[in-house]
């Protein structure tokens, strides 16, 4: 299990995470997202070690982190960047983490490699971006860590890539029980894979059950007949999601059915439920924050 407790940090003096809490469990796929500069990068190079927070811990099976270094042998973490890997060629790469990461399974890497028809002595410089991304994919579960932390693991990628590199994602965590955490801008991807969504608000993360799809949240679409009740569109739980002359959709978080009949009670033209997306939520919670940078 992944626990992640109270943990702040600041870069520059200006703080980027704050108390931020939440746990793991193995065998699951986490989605990390937020909007861009909200701090998903920070939150998992201190996830990996890599950065110190000032106040909190990171706790792998119950392992700190932080304090016993060791435990990163169980952990990879793979940045958005493949640029530090383009002077090796994939054979040197494997060399290289077979050297870090004691379980590396050599023989599982050329499997993957050559399953994806992978060239193992050219230089990854030399590498399409999706090759690039199922090679570092494919390094990452190669190492036979339990905890595996990836920064925008499909930037760049084209559909058919994405679908191969998720799939593989799906197939690791289903065989070998690892606990990924994929931080991403694609809301869509996560909604096929995700058990868990952590959602940046702020210097915060909300945990989200799910993908998304269930929870307190009622999605609507409503077409009035005359004037839009403005004291409901403007009750503090509805966000008016898109407004298209008389058709509004809309968000309703706590209070669904109460606050649906007093939509009823209207006497709409139509009131129609939609399934709630990941994206919509992301509107929901995410609309009025300023963009950080
Ligand atoms: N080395 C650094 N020096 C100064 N500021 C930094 C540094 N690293 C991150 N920051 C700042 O910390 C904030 C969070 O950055 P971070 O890269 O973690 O965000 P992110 O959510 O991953 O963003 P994106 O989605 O755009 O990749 C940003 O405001 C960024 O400018």
């Amino acid at each position: 299990m992944l626990e992640v407790k109270q943990v702040t940090k600041k870069i520059d003096g200006r703080p980027i995470l704050q108390n931020i809490t939440f746990s793991l469990d193995s065998g699951s796929i986490a989605g990390l997202v937020g909007r861009n500069g909200a701090g998903k990068t920070t939150l998992l190079r201190t996830m990996a070690g890599i950065l110190d927070p000032e106040q909190g811990s990171i706790q792998w099976n119950s392992v700190s982190v932080h304090s016993h270094p060791e435990v990163k042998r169980d952990m990879v973490y793979i940045a958005d960047s493949t640029e530090p890997f383009h002077g090796y060629t994939a054979m040197e790469l494997a060399d290289l983490y077979q050297q870090i990461y004691p379980k590396f399974d050599r023989m599982y890497f050329m499997d993957l490699m050559e399953r994806f028809k992978l060239p193992f002595h050219k230089k990854i410089r030399h590498f399409s971006k999706g090759m690039k991304a199922l090679t570092v994919l494919i390094l990452s579960f190669s190492t036979r860590a339990s905890c595996i932390l990836l920064d925008e693991p499909t930037n760049g990628i084209d559909a058919i890539v994405k679908k191969q590199v998720l799939s593989l994602l799906v197939e690791e965590v289903a065989e070998s029980g690892v606990t990924v955490v994929i931080s991403t801008h694609h809301l869509e991807e996560l909604e096929r894979i995700a058990d868990t969504i952590l959602l940046f608000k702020g210097t915060t993360v909300e945990t989200i059950e799910g993908n998304g799809s269930s929870g307190p949240y009622v999605k609507l679409q409503v077409v009035f007949r005359e004037q839009a009740p403005a004291a409901l569109l403007s009750l503090p739980n509805v966000r008016v999601s898109s407004q298209v002359g008389r058709v509004y959709t809309l968000l309703i978080e706590d209070q669904q059915e109460e606050t649906v009949r007093l939509f009823e009670q209207e006497s709409p033209l139509v009131l129609e439920r939609l399934p709630v997306r990941l994206e919509d939520l992301f509107t929901y919670k995410l609309g009025d924050e300023h963009h950080v940078e």
